[in-house]
């Protein structure tokens, strides 16, 4: 297969969730054909004929889109075992909108309700993604949304033993990453963060030297490498408020972020020393600026989510292969009723695809 020809990769993580749907619903408006790659998705093939049907019922298909089913033994240990030849041996019909990796699920699949039995098939994806991604078979992983809560309590756990966090975590750990880092990206404002999916009691022992300096110098590789920006403006939020005011209100700002910092300033580099969050997140900073790095989640994604929701993509930044992903969760609530956007998988469709094309990225409009 050739490098124009490798497949974007999508996972469809939860079940019962809107991963499906969303797909379903790009491939019924032919936009999945606009990428001039094979798309490949992960999914239960039984799950993805209900969801479909379930579409149809609910008016929001015309009809269901056509795919071709790959039921071989897919599993984590034998994935790449000359897939790619085994796909392009099948008679796949040129009007496929995708092909579809069967990874059974466990339990039956109902729309809405988490079941913990299919947990397993989530990670399975995921496993699946990354040794496809890491052995260049597919040129991209861009995920669909999957519940942590659900891969936690069934007991899934990170490689280093510690418990499931989010596709962040899992790819790095898979990766053999000491760091990489979270971005949200839309045409508003490009968001990265020094920690994820922490608890907030547990953040300020998390900003350490180290974590900010190398948040930091992925951001520069990445924002040179992938946008382009051979001299990025960067903007960093402080972790308590007003930055700290001197002092008075924490003091990480003058201990640990603002030397690290400092570092970079010397060196060159077009970034700021720690500032208030409140007031870095205004039109006027905003517009002298193309990242912000943020010390914690919900520092950031707030602001970038208001700005944009369903248009944003999440990448990570530092990986070894190209991961994007939607910017929503899996809205049980919507899944199988057709209320689901797929915008945001549009976006994190081409910005993989730009990343493979190694052409520089376009940052979604909103
Ligand atoms: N990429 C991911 O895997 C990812 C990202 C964010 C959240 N999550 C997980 O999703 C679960 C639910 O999280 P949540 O409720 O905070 O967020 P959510 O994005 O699932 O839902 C928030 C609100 O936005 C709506 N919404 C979400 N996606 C939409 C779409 N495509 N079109 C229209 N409306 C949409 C939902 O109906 C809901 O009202 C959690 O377990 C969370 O960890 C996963
Ligand atoms: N913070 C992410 C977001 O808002 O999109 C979300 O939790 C998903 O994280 P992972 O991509 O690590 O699963």
């Amino acid at each position: 297969m050739t490098e124009e020809k490798r497949p974007l990769l999508i996972t469809t993580g939860e079940p019962a969730g809107i991963g499906m749907d969303v797909v379903l619903r790009l491939a019924t408006e032919s936009k999945l054909q606009d990428f001039a790659r094979p798309i490949w998705v992960t999914a239960d093939a039984k799950a993805m004929q209900t969801r479909a049907e379930e579409l149809v019922a609910a008016s929001v298909l015309k009809s269901i889109p056509s795919w071709h089913t790959i039921n071989t033994d897919i599993n984590a240990d034998n994935v790449d075992v000359n897939l790619v030849d085994q796909i392009s041996q099948q008679d796949i019909d040129a009007d496929s909108a995708f092909i579809l990796l069967d990874i059974p699920c466990a339990a039956p699949v109902v729309c809405g309700q988490i079941n913990i039995a299919n947990s397993a098939m989530v990670a399975q994806q995921l496993d699946i993604a990354h040794k496809l991604a890491i052995n260049n078979t597919v040129a991209a992983i861009v995920t669909g949304p999957l519940q942590k809560s659900a891969l936690i309590d069934a007991g899934i756990k990170l490689l280093d033993g510690t418990m499931f966090s989010g596709h962040t975590e899992f790819f790095m750990q898979q990766s053999g990453c000491e760091k990489v880092v979270m971005m949200l990206a839309n045409q508003a404002m490009k968001v990265a963060l020094v920690t994820t999916h922490l608890p907030l009691k547990d953040i300020p022992a998390a900003i350490t030297a180290e974590n900010v300096r190398q948040t930091v110098q992925i951001v520069i590789d990445d924002m040179r490498e992938k946008f382009g920006l051979a001299q990025p403006r960067i903007l960093v939020c402080g972790l308590n408020p007003h930055a700290g005011e001197g002092g008075h209100l924490g003091s990480e700002e003058i201990e640990i972020i603002n030397p690290v910092l400092q570092e970079f300033i010397d060196a060159g580099v077009n970034i700021s020393e720690a500032m208030p969050a409140d007031t870095l997140f205004t039109t006027r900073h905003l517009a002298n600026c193309d990242a912000v790095i943020a010390m914690y989640h919900d520092q950031g994604l707030p602001v970038l989510k208001s700005h944009g929701f369903g248009d944003t993509v999440n990448l990570t930044l530092g990986l070894p292969y190209i991961r994007t992903s939607v910017d929503h969760g899996t809205a049980l609530d919507l899944a199988g009723s057709g209320g689901a956007s797929a915008t945001s998988l549009y976006q994190a469709l081409n910005m993989a695809n730009e990343m493979a094309d190694k052409s520089l990225i376009d940052v979604p409009a909103v």
